[in-house]
């Protein structure tokens, strides 16, 4: 299944430092290791924004919402979420 993310970071401005220095890392590798691994397929900053568009392969809402709760940032990201599937007039023969 594939779904549509929007995240919102929103790290509160007076994090120490460090604190939000270590996150990201451990974000960035997380999201890395996921993008290797398939289930992030697409991961695009949002112009003039601390967010990103995403998409994610994976088989259930369920596993979607794990990920999700995994991600070292999520505490403090506001998340959107859209289930896609095929359009009639797409002309592509693979959902990628
Ligand atoms: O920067 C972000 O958009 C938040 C998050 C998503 C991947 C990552 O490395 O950080």
């Amino acid at each position: 299944m594939l779904f549509h993310v929007k995240m919102t970071v929103n790290l509160p401005l007076d994090m120490d430092p460090a604190k939000a220095a270590t996150l990201k890392a451990d974000e960035k590798e997380l999201a890395q290791r996921l993008q290797r691994e398939g289930s992030w397929r697409h991961l695009w900053r949002i112009a003039g924004h601390y967010a990103n568009y995403s998409v994610f392969d994976l088989p259930s809402v369920e596993a979607l919402h794990d990920t999700l709760m995994q991600l070292p940032l999520f505490p403090y990201m506001d998340i959107e979420i859209d289930g896609l599937c095929r359009h009639p007039s797409s002309i592509h023969s693979d959902d990628r």
